[in-house]
């Protein structure tokens, strides 16, 4: 059979584990497809950088057109990374007729249905497994294994290099900068990582999971984000002493028509399996009205495991090449999405809080928590080590966001609170 030619954008952590598994994996691929599977072209910014992996020289450009506008490619592997560029690539890579599989989330977060409803138009697929949990397969699952249920809620931990960052400063004591230049020599963390630990990478994942789970058209926008900068090896041990982890967890939930999604993080219980999920690995938690709570867990991030999620997308449009129906699967047709408000979104706090050491200290306190109708799980006094302050370690039963924020701002009037020092969410 005539071989599959793919040109393949990008030859980093991502593009090197491709070719390894392309090389390596040829006989059982042709077996699965019928047909070789060649690597004919490889745009790189710099052909005279050394690599780890060896590609003939004469398949390296510098230039993206030698790629979209050579008639004898059949599929892009799009593995650069960026936006607006790649957008323009893809875009007129499938007016030219080529099917696309890629592994960005930032473009398909932000420019996914733009790019879909053009590959619609010309009959090509666009695949995108590896945007969202590396080497788990997510998205296949939640469009053909959720196909007949409906989905209530998708929890997850998908970043990779986060959760490597706060595993190491949990279990090794290890200081935040030291552990994500590991994470960075690794592979794990992307070009900027601000996009790993502000949680916007985690933001555009959740953005595409919710977008499928909920059939709905949600945008990265309506993602509240927050990252892990800010998460002190003090927040992380009073977790531990407390039974928790701190983990960024991606939440979106339904309820009704009404949804939410949200990047934070979170203190989940010890005896949560999501508390477990450790180092590179992500796990993503779907609970469905009918089949109830599922897990898939995995390597989230690195050459590989990334690579083994593209290969089989690339699979898959070889697959749909041979039978003749590539961009003829029945598009999703998404809600308009209706956001829940703050009255609306409900969990249980963690609060820090430091306090005047004197008498009716703590009846105010719990006073104002009452005032907005949020019930206390445990609340702990115990004396500051290094200051003449009192600590109050506050764990909440469900409380709306709206009711606690204003417990929050009731505070700042309050002169015996000298300062909130962390508020989480906490889950388990
Ligand atoms: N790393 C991971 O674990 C994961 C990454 N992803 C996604 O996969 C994609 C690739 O990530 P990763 O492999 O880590 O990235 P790298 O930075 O390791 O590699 C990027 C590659 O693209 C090439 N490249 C970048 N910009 C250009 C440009 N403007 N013109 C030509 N070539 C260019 C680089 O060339 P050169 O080598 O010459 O510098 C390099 O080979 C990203 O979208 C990322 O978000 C998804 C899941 C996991
Ligand atoms: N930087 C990302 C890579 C995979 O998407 C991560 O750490 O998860």
């Amino acid at each position: 059979m005539k071989p599959i030619k793919v040109g393949l954008l990008g030859l980093g952590t991502v593009g090197t584990g491709v070719v390894r598994i392309v090389e390596g994996h040829q006989e059982d691929l042709q077996s699965q497809v019928g047909s070789p599977i060649v690597i004919e072209k490889v745009l790189v910014q710099n052909k005279s950088k050394s690599r780890g992996i060896h590609v003939n020289p004469d398949k390296l450009t510098e230039d993206p057109w030698d790629i979209v506008n050579d008639p004898e490619i059949d599929v892009i592997v799009e593995v650069m990374g960026g936006i607006e560029n790649t957008r323009t690539y893809i875009l007129e890579a499938l007016a030219r007729g080529k099917h696309i599989v890629t592994a960005n989330k930032d473009l398909m977060a932000v420019h996914g249905p733009e790019i879909l409803t053009k590959a619609h138009e010309h009959g090509c697929d666009v695949l995108y497994e590896a945007s969202v949990a590396g080497g788990i397969p997510i998205i296949r699952t939640l469009i053909e294994g959720f196909s007949s249920d409906r989905i209530t809620k998708i929890m997850g931990i998908v970043n990779g290099t986060t959760n490597f960052i706060l595993t190491k400063m949990s279990k090794e004591g290890a200081a935040y900068d030291v552990v994500l230049k590991e994470a960075q020599e690794l592979g794990y963390a992307e070009a900027d990582p601000t996009s790993d630990v502000e949680g916007l990478d985690a933001a555009r994942k959740m953005t595409i999971l919710a977008s499928l789970g909920f059939r709905s058209d949600v945008s990265l926008e309506d993602v509240d984000v927050k990252g892990i900068s800010k998460v002190s090896r003090e927040d992380i041990a009073y977790a531990k002493r407390l039974g928790y982890e701190m983990k960024l967890l991606g939440i979106a939930e339904r309820q009704d028509d009404y949804i939410s999604v949200a990047v934070q993080p979170t203190m989940v219980k010890n005896s949560h399996p999501i508390a477990s999920v450790n180092g590179v690995f992500n796990a993503v938690y779907v609970y469905g009205e009918a089949v109830g709570e599922t897990m898939f867990y995995g390597a989230g991030a690195g050459e590989l495991p990334t690579a083994t999620s593209v290969v089989a997308d690339l699979v898959a449009v070889v697959k749909n090449l041979r039978l003749g129906v590539n961009g003829k699967q029945l598009t999703l047709t998404y809600k308009e999405k209706k956001l829940k408000t703050d009255e609306q979104i409900a969990s249980k706090y963690f609060l820090l809080l430091h306090v005047d050491d004197r008498a009716g200290v703590l009846a105010r306190i719990t006073q104002a928590f009452a005032e907005f109708e949020v019930s206390l799980e445990s609340v702990v006094q115990q004396p500051n080590a290094t200051l003449p302050e009192a600590e109050i370690i506050i764990i909440t039963h469900d409380a709306s966001k709206a009711a606690v924020n204003k417990v929050l701002a009731a505070f700042e009037s309050m002169d015996v609170v000298k300062s909130v020092k962390s508020v989480y969410r906490v889950e388990g």
